[in-house]
This record gives C-alpha cells, sequence and structure tokens, in this order.
C-alpha cells in the first residue's frame, strides 16, 4: 500500500478516525495504512470498546464494520449509528451485508465500503468523508458564532421559547424610557436583563450604575444613592456625590429593591415623582436623569398588599415589569448554558453524556447562577491532558462527595506528610481550616469559601489538593 498521499501532505485532511471492525488483521491493515495517510486512528473491535472509544476520542469518521460481537447481526450494527451522529459514517459491509449498507445509507451515513476493500478507494472514501467533517465542523462553528452574536449584545443565552420571549421584550421596551421591573427567582438573569435593557436604550453611552438595596441600612443607602455634603455626619470627610448623580444620562439598576426601608421608599419615590434629590446633610435639591430598572426575587404585589412596600411607588417603577423564568421551566437550556460556561473556562473541553444527563435531570434551586458555578468549577478541575468533563467530576463541584479517580497528578495528591518541613505545616494547617469551617458550614462550599476568604473554584482546588473529597 502506499503510504503517502497527496490529500495527507497538504495536511488538509488529516484527523481523527476511529476504525470499528472486530478483524485483528483488517484492524492491524486498516490502522497502519490509515496513519500512513497521516490521520489519528482509534481501533474498536466490539460495540462497547466503540462506543467508548468515541466517547473518549471524538473521532471526525467512523468507519464502522456492521457485523460486530457480541451478536454479530447486522442490525444491532444500524442500531449503533445514531451514537455517532457528531461523526461521519462510513459503514464496511461484507458481500452479503449490501442491503444493510444501503439502509444505513438511508439513515444518513456518508458512504460505504464493501469487503474486501481496495485501498485506493479507501483512501478515496476517506479522504472525502474528513472534507465532509471539515465542513461539517466550520459549518457548527459557524452557527455557535451566529447564536453568540444574537445574544451577543444581551449576553441572555437561552433558545426556549421564554428566552426568546424575554430577549425580544428587552429589546422592545430597552428603546423607551419607562421604568422596568424585573421579576424573577434568585440567579435567573435580573441583572443581565437589567444591562441588556441599557445597552438597547438611546442611553447605552452612558453609565450603568447599580446598587445593592438589601445589603446597607436606611442611613447608608441614602447617602450612597443621594451623596452627602461634607461634614454631614461623621467620618463625612468631604462632599461625595450619590450614585443618582453618577448615573445621570444612564441607568440606575435598583438591585433587590423589595429589601428598601421604608424611610428611603419615600425619598426614591419623590425622586421618581419630581426628578429631584437632596443629598444629605444639604438643602438646595439638586436634578438627575437617570432610568430606574429594579429587581427582586420577592413577590412585590404580595408585600404591596401587605404594606411593606409602598404601593406609589411601586406604580412609579413599574412603568414596565419583565419575569426572568427559573431555569426548571425551561430545562431544555441548561445544556447550552452549561456549554458557554464550559467554554468560558475550558475552551477545548467537554461534556460526557452522563454529565449531560446529569445536568438536565439536576434541581438548580440556585438557577442559572447556580449551575455556572458547579460547571465552572468542574472545568477549572480538568485534570491535564483531558478534556472530559463527566457525571463525577460535577457531582463533586456541586458538593456532592464522590470518589474520583485518583492520579497522580498534584490536583489529587493527598497531603503531605507532617515531617516537618514548611509545605507540610502548611497543608496541615490548611486542612484542619478548612475541615473546621466545612463542619460548621454543613458542606456549604460558597459559604465556607467566603469565611476562609478565598474563591469557591480555590475552595474546589484545595479540597481535590488536600484529599478532603
Ligand atoms: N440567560 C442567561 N445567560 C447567561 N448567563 C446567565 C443567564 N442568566 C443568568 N446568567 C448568569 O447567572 C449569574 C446570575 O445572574 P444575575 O446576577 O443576573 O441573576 P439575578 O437574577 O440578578 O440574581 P439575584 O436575584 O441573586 O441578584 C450571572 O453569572 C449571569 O451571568
Amino acid at each position: 500500500m502506499s503510504t503517502t498521499a497527496s490529500s495527507s501532505s497538504n495536511g488538509r485532511s488529516i484527523g481523527h478516525i476511529l476504525l470499528v471492525d472486530d478483524e485483528p488483521a483488517y484492524q492491524r491493515l486498516g490502522s497502519s495504512f490509515l496513519r500512513n495517510l497521516g490521520h489519528r486512528v482509534s481501533v474498536a473491535g466490539d460495540v462497547d470498546e466503540a462506543l467508548q472509544a468515541f466517547e473518549e476520542d471524538r473521532p471526525q469518521v467512523v468507519l464502522l464494520d456492521l457485523a460486530m460481537p457480541p451478536s454479530m447481526d447486522p442490525e444491532a450494527g444500524l442500531s449503533l449509528i445514531p451514537r455517532f451522529a457528531s461523526a461521519v459514517v462510513v459503514v464496511l459491509s461484507g458481500h452479503g451485508d449490501r442491503e444493510f449498507a444501503l439502509r444505513a445509507v438511508e439513515m444518513g451515513v456518508w458512504d460505504f465500503l464493501t469487503k474486501p476493500i481496495d485501498p485506493e478507494m479507501l483512501r478515496f472514501v476517506v479522504t472525502r468523508a474528513m472534507h465532509k467533517a471539515r465542513l461539517d465542523e466550520e459549518l457548527r462553528d459557524l452557527r455557535a458564532a451566529k447564536e453568540e452574536q444574537g445574544e451577543g449584545e444581551m449576553g441572555l443565552v437561552g433558545q426556549t421559547g421564554a428566552m426568546q420571549q424575554l430577549r425580544a421584550m428587552v429589546q422592545r421596551v430597552g428603546a423607551t424610557s419607562v421604568n422596568v421591573i424585573v421579576l424573577g427567582p434568585t440567579g435567573t438573569g435580573k441583572e443581565l436583563v437589567a444591562r441588556a435593557l441599557h445597552r438597547c436604550s438611546a442611553r447605552r453611552g452612558g453609565p450603568f450604575t447599580v446598587i445593592h438595596c438589601g445589603a446597607l441600612s436606611a442611613e447608608l443607602l441614602e447617602s450612597e444613592l443621594f451623596g452627602h455634603l461634607k461634614g454631614s455626619f461623621t467620618g463625612a470627610h468631604r462632599d461625595q456625590p450619590g450614585l443618582v448623580e453618577t448615573a445621570h444620562g444612564g441607568t440606575l439598576f435598583l438591585d433587590e429593591v423589595g429589601e428598601m426601608p421604608a424611610p428611603m421608599q419615600v425619598k426614591l419615590l419623590r425622586f421618581l415623582q419630581e426628578g429631584t434629590f437632596t443629598p444629605v446633610g444639604g438643602r438646595e435639591p439638586k436634578q438627575a436623569d437617570v432610568r430606574v430598572v429594579a429587581a427582586t426575587h420577592r413577590d412585590l404585589e404580595a408585600m404591596v398588599r401587605e404594606g411593606s412596600f409602598r404601593e406609589d411607588l411601586f406604580y412609579r417603577l413599574k412603568g414596565m415589569v419583565l419575569r426572568t423564568p427559573a431555569l426548571a421551566e425551561r430545562r431544555a437550556d441548561v445544556p447550552l448554558l452549561a456549554a458557554r460556561f464550559l467554554r468560558g473556562v475550558a475552551p477545548q473541553a467537554r461534556f460526557s453524556a452522563d454529565a449531560l444527563s446529569w445536568l438536565q435531570a439536576h434541581e438548580w434551586p440556585g438557577n442559572v447562577r447556580q449551575l455556572r458555578a458547579v460547571v465552572e468549577s468542574a472545568g477549572a478541575l480538568i485534570l491535564p491532558g483531558s478534556d472530559a468533563v463527566d457525571a463525577d467530576l460535577l457531582k463533586f463541584a456541586s458538593g456532592e462527595s464522590v470518589n474520583l479517580p485518583d492520579t497522580s497528578t498534584s490536583a489529587s495528591a493527598p497531603p503531605a506528610p507532617a515531617d516537618g518541613t514548611l509545605d507540610a505545616a502548611i497543608a496541615d494547617l490548611e486542612t484542619r481550616m478548612i475541615r473546621e469551617v466545612m463542619e460548621q458550614t454543613g458542606g456549604n462550599q460558597s459559604e465556607a469559601a467566603r469565611r476562609l476568604g478565598i474563591s469557591r473554584v480555590g475552595l474546589i482546588k484545595k479540597l481535590a489538593r488536600l484529599g478532603l473529597r
């Protein structure tokens, strides 16, 4: 057989091929012929091996003998074809199997070759198959880029009807100047919607300013929003403009507006009605031109009915109401969101089939924020040399106790023995502190990381490194 083909010397058709055939002689000859053409080749001798190799190696082209152990039934071989949907499949058939080969083509395989296989024919078909695989890849990339462009301006990922509707509403409402309330459970993208409204508005060139109303007392909130004059309270060493002033010409985002203390609700109402405000310690009212977008995970209508949120303020804020759906209401978006978050931390990585099932079956009470945290943590924990994220890695990243396979890399090495070195002493101290805080927080990684003053991903890495799974 010839060893160097023009198609391989130009580098364009070289790729990864999975050869699925149970005959050892053919495995040997076929794989060495394909390797000589410059391709990377994986070989599988039965159905299980084929599925595993496909999962791990993600070949672009699969050469598939339909009669495979254990059953040797070509019908079973046909049922495998959909499992290789992301690759270009070429079926290898014996003389008597022509009918099956034709059925395979009907099912969408690219081509078939009849055994005994003519090497020139094999080279020709494989070159075309690899070319098709490249075109498919380019098309996928272009589609992904187009999708990202559509979401790009808004950053709101999701293809379900609920998300498409939300994006359309953001576009329409964004262009107006009305105030907006964004309602939805925690972690569903309310702030993202507020930013998108700003970007779709005529104010996009102005500032987007955020204030978390739940985090501050009434006094501090007033000073943060409206500013203060020098000497108006202890520690006010100079005049300080507030966020309302800073946001002039732009958008002011009032996060967790449902937590705003009653005295501040009155002052905010006055600003919304008159467009004027008075800094703490000042007498002269000032003016600012801002569009207000407010958000809360609370049931604001119920708060109005109960009297804990002012009705007049509610109606001032509520030029329009947008709702961000819980992830449970748009489960079909989970794989897309997860893939997007994974690409951000580990561009080469992919989810295994069991990881995708786990992601879709999970409850996600913390919605997209929780999904993002789990996927990014798992992405950060991928071992060097691997690009697979499986269900166990996701479970571990989400705080479930699982046994990850031990490896000799430092990421999973047990803590150094207390041998008197500085490193061992530090590892010992870290272990004790982390154990203690994890116990105090009932295993809540986010809270433990906060108390330890490190990021959640940092904590997860330490747990793995110190063998504290
Ligand atoms: N549709 C989405 N597409 C991409 N990322 C999203 C989406 N929704 C939420 N996120 C991400 O989830 C995280 C939480 O989003 P965000 O802060 O906007 O939620 P929220 O509803 O305002 O949360 P909270 O009520 O707790 O303040 C962010 O990292 C954000 O980027």
